[in-house]
């Protein structure tokens, strides 16, 4: 019998619930109990709701009450010394995922630690805890969720997988500190399996037939220690009782599946990325070995292509016989929107584009539509074949996603139009002229806290319970409130703040053609904070300008220049869920033609510093090396074309955030911004190491403290990290600022930190003219 399985359920709930009952707890306005409890309720909804949709077996261990990569550090007893000193397991847990600050009491004494890092999950918009590793790490099995959740799930009657991250990406992943000599955590594998074949012993114990091992980092180009790591991991699990099936997801594995194929007993691949591998696969395959076919788009949020995805089911089935195959989504299925029956909006108001959508409930049913399609024959799923078989064919000639104006226009870019008009050098000096900065110059990234108060305002304008212009009052006051703020705190470079965004994608999406909106699409970004990723389905212009009406109002409150604030082409398409009709470098040039007026027309309001936010180039990064030119071609270009319709004297800014940057340090100096800030405090200036072999010859603010905690970063601190700047970089060259935008804090903790941030700027001044007099 082919089986219905998932990989992973959006486990934040359809009503963001698990966010509510975290952030309630850690406002100490619930109890621990409250906060488990409610966990547990959610996780056996899923459950129930999965095996509704007719899943045969559903994932356990999936859940997590801020991150999947720090709860297998936290299981394996890889907990930094920092932290310690906090005895309460589930306190030091999020200490590490965000940081602790906590003054003395009579009885416990001060906590002033900084949250772990996060990077970007492979090429999403997840973000994972960075584990941390030392030379001599010991690991010692804690007590597992994952294996309390088997126990709990099959009490309840279900037929539930654990899955579980695998050791060669979870030392992948992590990073080597306090090291004497430098060393890479995949040496530390050996010290690790042990660990694990206890854990897969403790889960067979329980009664687990199967285990899905996620090794998602199989789908990279790997070294040779790695494909070596990959035999001696898999040849030492195999010696547990459960049967393992390893997970690959986002890419092809190309040869890497002969590093595992013969020690594993079934293997998952992701066949929306590349369907072409099924047939190797399959032959790679020995007679008892499973696949799992990643079949539905565990990415995107269009309806399966059922008659397609059948077919492919049905040839594995023609080789492997139909014992020996699982139907499964192609990834974990949290990258997706909970579920399209809660979007009534979209229902109403473009019937036709609600028709086009799965989201992850819907996609479990598809999975079940596959496997019945299978098992029982088409007939006996006709009806859900015939409607599936309307919607792909609706979309594919909808007059909704052509725009014959846009694309002539993109038939007219000339090669001039992604280029500035002088180099560098030049536009330097006029811009120096013109905005007459001192050294060290401070700004911020953009936003400021996004309080309550702000969320709630929107909210109600969005309802029609306040008017227009009572709603653009408040907005005003809110950009004047920051803007003083600013004034204050004498930085040099101001921002108006963002208040009238909900999301720096969402925001402009709105503004734009060719785009749709969910009212409850939230997908996880990271710990409890979620983002609810556009819909691109058509061709994409602007309809006005977008921004010009705040960034005029802010400049004309301040004789300090205010920066235009805007969002990059590449990270407008990246963070939102794309169509798979055009090629990814058309519908981003559209964008960037978008984006290009409205840089002109910025100008042309008499804005002089205009920043274009591109965090997430780096993470559409593709994860073969061999596919890296081709991105980085159209993506730099578009992020140019969008940027390079001023004049010399108009300074662009860019800003990036929550990556490894040194892989494409070329391509960042390629983007030729006049400055650049970029996340640098939490990475222990990894950053600046680059630095050391290449030149950056532009602007750049490596950010100063990290924005992501609560915590308030000391003078000294960050004085000593500006200083340590000051070994790779011409001090005429850098800028003062964060690592990113404000807006996940509050303003207390704002107001203290930018203070700080402003003496250490000033100091350095004094210094340096001290130096010169
Ligand atoms: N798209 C995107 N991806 C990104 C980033 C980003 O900024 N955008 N930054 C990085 C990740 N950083 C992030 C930082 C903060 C949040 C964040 O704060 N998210 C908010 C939601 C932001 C939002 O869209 N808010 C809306 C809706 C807010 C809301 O919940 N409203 C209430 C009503 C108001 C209330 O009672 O609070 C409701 O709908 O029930 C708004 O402000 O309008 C959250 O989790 O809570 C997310 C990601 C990388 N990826
Ligand atoms: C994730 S990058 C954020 C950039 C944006 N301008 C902000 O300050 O929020
Ligand atoms: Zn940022």
């Amino acid at each position: 019998m082919v089986i219905a399985t998932n990989l992973g359920f959006p486990y934040v709930g359809p009503h963001r619930e698990l966010k509510k009952l975290v952030e309630s707890f850690w406002a100490s306005k619930s109890s621990k109990s409250d906060l488990l409890a409610g966990a547990r309720q959610l996780r056996e909804n899923h459950w129930r709701v999965q095996k509704e949709q007719g899943i045969d077996q559903v994932p356990v261990g999936d859940f997590t009450l801020y991150d999947r990569v720090l709860d297998t550090a936290c299981n394996f007893g890889v907990v930094p010394k920092r932290y310690h000193d906090i005895p309460d397991r589930l306190e030091q847990y999020f200490a590490m995922g965000r940081g602790l600050q906590k003054s003395a009491t009579d009885t416990s004494p001060k906590i002033d630690v900084p949250a772990m890092e996060m990077k970007k999950w492979f090429d999403t918009n997840y973000h994972f805890i960075v584990p941390e590793f030392e030379q001599h790490q010991k690991f010692t099995l804690q007590e597992v969720s994952v294996v309390n959740d088997f126990i709990e799930a099959k009490a309840l009657g279900f037929t539930p997988r654990p899955v579980v991250l695998g050791p060669v990406s979870f030392l992948y992943l992590g990073k080597a500190v306090k090291a004497s000599e430098p060393f890479e955590p995949i040496a530390l594998l050996d010290r690790l399996l042990p660990v694990y074949v206890d854990l897969l012993g403790r889960l067979s114990a329980a009664g687990a037939e199967w285990i899905q091992i996620d090794e998602p980092v199989l789908v990279l180009d790997l070294l040779d220690n790695l494909r070596l790591a990959y035999e001696v991991a898999y040849t030492t699990l195999r010696q547990a009782n459960i049967k393992i099936l390893l997970a690959s997801y986002f890419g092809p594995l190309g040869t890497n599946v002969d590093l595992v194929k013969n020690h594993i007993d079934g293997l998952h691949v992701d066949l929306v990325r590349d369907p072409n591998q099924l047939d190797s696969i399959c032959a790679a395959l020995g007679p008892h070995q499973y696949i799992s076919l990643g079949l539905v788009d565990g990415r995107n949020v269009w309806k399966n292509n059922l008659h397609k995805s059948i077919a492919l089911a049905q040839s594995a089935v023609n080789i492997l016989g139909t014992d020996r195959v699982f139907v499964a989504p192609s990834c974990s299925l949290i990258h997706s929107p909970y579920s399209t029956q809660l979007e009534k909006g979209i229902r109403d108001d473009n019937p036709e584009l609600f028709e086009w959508l799965s989201f992850a409930v819907e996609k479990c049913a598809e999975i079940s539509i596959i496997t019945r399609a299978i098992t029982s024959g088409q007939d006996f799923v006709r009806e859900a074949l015939e409607r599936n078989a309307l919607a792909v064919e609706t979309r594919r000639t909808s007059s909704q996603t052509v725009n014959k104006e846009i694309r002539r226009r993109l038939d007219t870019i000339s090669p001039n139009d992604y280029k500035r008009v002088s180099p560098f050098p030049t536009r330097r000096e006029q811009q120096a002229a013109k905005l007459r900065l001192p050294s060290f110059p401070t700004t911020t990234i953009g936003s400021f806290p996004q309080t309550k108060e702000i969320r709630v305002a929107r909210a109600k304008f969005a309802k029609g319970l306040i008017s227009p212009q009572s709603y653009d009052t408040f907005i005003k006051s809110e950009i004047e409130r920051v803007i003083r703020f600013q004034e204050r705190a004498e930085l040099d470079v101001l921002v108006h703040g963002e208040p009238e965004r909900n999301d720096m994608v969402e925001h402009f999406g709105h503004l734009l053609h060719g785009y749709g909106f969910t009212e409850h699409g939230w997908v996880v970004s990271y710990g409890s904070r979620c983002v609810k990723p556009p819909l691109i389905y058509g061709d994409v212009s602007r309809r006005a300008p977008m921004t010009v009406t705040e960034s005029a109002y802010s400049q004309s409150l301040t004789t300090r220049p205010v920066k235009g604030m805007l969002t990059g082409p590449v990270t407008m398409m990246k963070w939102s869920f794309v169509r798979d009709d055009v090629e990814p470098r058309v519908l981003c040039t559209q964008i960037a033609l978008a984006l290009r007026d409205e840089v002109v027309d910025l100008e042309a309001a008499g804005i002089a510093v205009i920043q274009v936010d591109e965090p997430a180039i780096r993470e559409g990064l593709p994860l073969r090396r061999q596919d890296w030119a081709a991105y980085l071609e159209w993506s730099v270009g578009c992020f140019r074309l969008s940027t390079s319709g001023v004049r010399d004297d108009t300074q662009i800014h860019t800003h990036m955030c929550y990556s490894d940057f040194n892989d494409i340090f070329d391509a960042i100096q390629d983007l030729d911004a006049d400055v650049i800030t970029i996340e640098n405090s939490k990475s222990e200036a990894k950053l600046l190491s680059i630095f050391e072999h290449k030149r950056y010859t532009n602007e750049i603010g490596p950010g100063l403290y990290d924005i992501h905690s609560p915590r308030v970063p000391s003078v000294e601190e960050m004085a000593s990290r500006l200083e340590e700047m000051l070994r790779y970089i011409p001090k005429h060259l850098i800028w003062v600022n964060p690592d990113c935008g404000l807006k996940s804090r509050a303003w207390p903790e704002v107001e203290a930190a930018l203070l700080n941030m402003v003496k250490v700027a000033k100091q350095f001044r004094t210094h340096e003219e001290t130096v010169v007099a």
